[in-house]
């Protein structure tokens, strides 16, 4: 994009090249638009050679902004654009040998194999074996497991503060789960950003080497760090180096349930003395929406706007039912006649319709499923193989790029109807291989051997690692079977095949098993899925725009949360949903609830319509 398209707001922001900046950018400001221009301005008209750092919370944006920088070629090599967990694998990957990762990680990205790990290494620990006895029955042992797990987690999301963890408990709580998890050669996510901020916390001369390497770091959603984040970021950036970008804003901060807070902006700023600019145009909300969007947070200034007037509407549902049937007519409607205020035809993919949870949207997708109108209701296809066979070969695949991952081993075992393998683990993929056909040979189940074939498919190849060569043995075992069993796997592997070209695209240059498997691990393989209307959650929402937003559920105790009531911090957290819900909104924004409501247990409840409608003056 051209700088003439820039506004001034933006272009301050786009031509900054030394030293530490805060943007404050309000919702449709263009931060994803300054972000990608500033980097290419860097990379094109800034003298030397240097790489530039920008770093997202999602794959999502770090492919919107590769896709908007593709048109620079080979200089786009020069960035490293991608989320802060896949820039920690990669420097844990090249230099993690100083604290403990001598390869790369492989990572356990699953609740429940985290929770195995640990359940499993409880067990061999008497003391904690005890506790977790008295913890109960069945139900309170998996809660205490579940509480440990969270626990866990969140020290290890407090590097700073929570360096040393003072109860005896806690700490050996977590020994024994990180004894369970090296025991198996693997970490967990919050490993990637502690170990990281480690080594380059211990070891200033990696940090130095980071620093020389990226003379540029810019961060997106600086509103969603979280301690364990930015301590990597101040590790990474030691006493002198200042150039740093950070855009965010914190009223779309809606990520406090997760330790994530705005505070770490006001911290950047103040550590880093850095300047400050605030982006306040809105490109992307038609005047009705702004103004919706004001009455939930009076201090959102906009100083300029779209000339477009676009419409609020409140639609009032008997019931969840009727909820879902106006919402939906209101869809066709528009789809068949258009709005004047939005520029062609309306499509399904124009349209979303957001929830504070997933229950607000249930009725209303039985609704679109009935009039066939098709939707989405993930970003990213987190694809759940259907078949075994594809399922157990992606278990092998684990194995074989991870000999020492017997968590999985046991996993494929099971699956085969066989014991749990017996002796020390595999050392290395010869060995993985003589293990995975000795159990072929005893197998139960008659897939056993032709998920081995297409492993043997792939590791026979030893000059350079092609997946397809088992994805294509596994297809010739699938033409054997009957019609339906055929066609699930096809539809796996053509599943797994998109992912391995993906692969391939971003990071092919290392093209190992255990690299496919991490990318898969952080979600970096995932295939967007945009087609037809978007049926999403609030968090889900952030960062994208719609010609037309319906929100259902509008109503007290389900938006704000009956979780939150009362509470003041909640509440303010649930208010910043509510202007990200809306602020998603290019022109018209349907705002709908039920006057009553089906309760779990069977009860029918009254509902009143949420504090927000009254607040926009929408309802008396
Ligand atoms: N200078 C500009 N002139 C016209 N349109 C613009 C300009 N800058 C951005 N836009 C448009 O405004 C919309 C919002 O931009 P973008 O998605 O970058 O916003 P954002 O600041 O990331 O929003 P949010 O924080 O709400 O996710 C997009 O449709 C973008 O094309």
């Amino acid at each position: 994009m051209t700088k003439a398209r820039l506004s001034a707001q933006q272009a301050t922001v786009v031509e900054h090249v030394e030293g530490a900046l805060l943007v404050i950018a309000g919702p449709g400001s263009g931060k994803t638009r300054v972000l990608t221009e500033r980097i290419r301005r860097l990379l094109t008209v800034i003298p030397g050679h240097f790489r530039v750092l920008a770093l997202t919370f999602t794959n999502k944006a770090a492919n919107e902004m590769k896709e908007r920088l593709s048109d620079l070629g080979d200089v786009r090599q020069r960035a490293f654009v991608g989320t802060l967990h896949s820039f920690c694998l990669d420097m844990l990957t090249e230099r993690g040998k100083l604290v403990g990762v001598t390869s790369l990680p492989h990572i356990f990205e699953q609740f429940s194999d985290r929770k195995e790990i640990l359940h499993k290494a409880v067990l061999q620990d008497p003391l904690l074996s005890d506790e977790l006895d008295r913890a109960g029955d069945a139900k309170a042992r998996n809660k205490r497991l579940d509480d440990w797990l969270q626990g866990i987690s969140w020290v290890k999301a407090h590097p700073i503060t929570c360096e040393f963890p003072t109860d005896d408990l806690d700490k050996r709580v977590i020994e024994t789960y990180d004894a369970g998890l090296r025991a198996c050669d693997a970490y967990d996510f919050d490993d990637l950003l502690l170990l990281a901020y480690r080594l380059l916390s211990s070891y200033p001369k990696i940090a130095d080497f980071y620093r020389r390497l990226y003379k540029f770091v810019c961060i997106d959603e600086a509103q969603d760090l979280n301690e364990a984040q930015y301590a990597v970021l101040t590790a990474l950036c030691g006493e002198d180096f200042k150039n740093v970008l950070m855009v965010g804003d914190p009223k779309q901060s809606i990520y406090g349930f997760n330790t994530s807070s705005p505070d770490y902006m006001w911290r950047f700023r103040d550590e880093f003395g850095a300047g400050e600019i605030e982006l306040t145009e809105n490109f992307r909300s038609s005047s009705a929406v702004v103004q919706v969007a004001r009455s939930l947070e009076p201090h959102y200034l906009v100083e300029a706007q779209l000339p477009i007037p676009g419409a609020v509407s409140v639609l009032v549902g008997i019931d969840e039912t009727d909820e879902a049937h106006k919402v939906v007519d209101e869809i066709q409607r528009l789809i068949s006649s258009g709005h004047e205020d939005i520029e062609g035809n309306v499509t399904p993919s124009n349209c979303a319709i957001l929830g504070r949870t997933r229950y607000a949207l249930m009725a209303i997708e039985t609704e679109l499923k009935e009039r066939g109108i098709s939707y989405y209701k993930r970003l990213t296809a987190n694809h759940e193989n259907e078949s075994a066979t594809v399922d157990e070969f992606q278990l092998a695949l684990r194995v074989l790029a991870n000999p020492r991952d017997r968590l999985h081993l046991t996993a494929l075992a099971k699956k085969w109807k066989l014991s749990e393998p017996k002796g020390p683990a595999p050392a290395n993929e010869q060995e993985v291989r003589l293990i995975f056909s000795a159990m072929a040979n005893v197998a139960k189940e008659g897939r056993a051997s032709a998920i081995v074939d297409a492993i043997d498919a792939v590791a026979r190849q030893t000059q350079r690692l092609d997946l397809m060569l088992g994805i294509k043995s596994l297809r010739a075992f699938a033409d054997s079977l009957p019609e339906v069993e055929r066609l699930v796997i096809y539809e796996d592997l053509a599943v797994l095949q998109q992912e391995w070209d993906q692969y391939l695209r971003s990071d092919g240059a290392a093209r190992t098993i255990a690299g496919f498997m991490s990318s898969k691990a952080l979600g970096a393989t995932q295939q967007a899925s945009r087609d037809g209307v978007a049926l999403l959650t609030v968090h889900s929402s952030k960062g994208l725009e719609f010609d037309v937003v319906f929100i259902a559920g509008m109503a007290d105790g389900v938006f704000p949360d009956y979780r939150a009531q009362g509470k003041k911090k909640e509440m303010a957290e649930e208010a910043r949903n509510a202007f990200v819900a809306v602020t998603r909104s290019k022109r018209l924004l349907y705002l709908s609830f039920p006057k009553r409501r089906m309760m779990p247990w069977g009860d029918e409840k009254r509902q009143q319509p949420s504090c927000y409608l009254r607040q926009a003056g929408l309802v008396e």
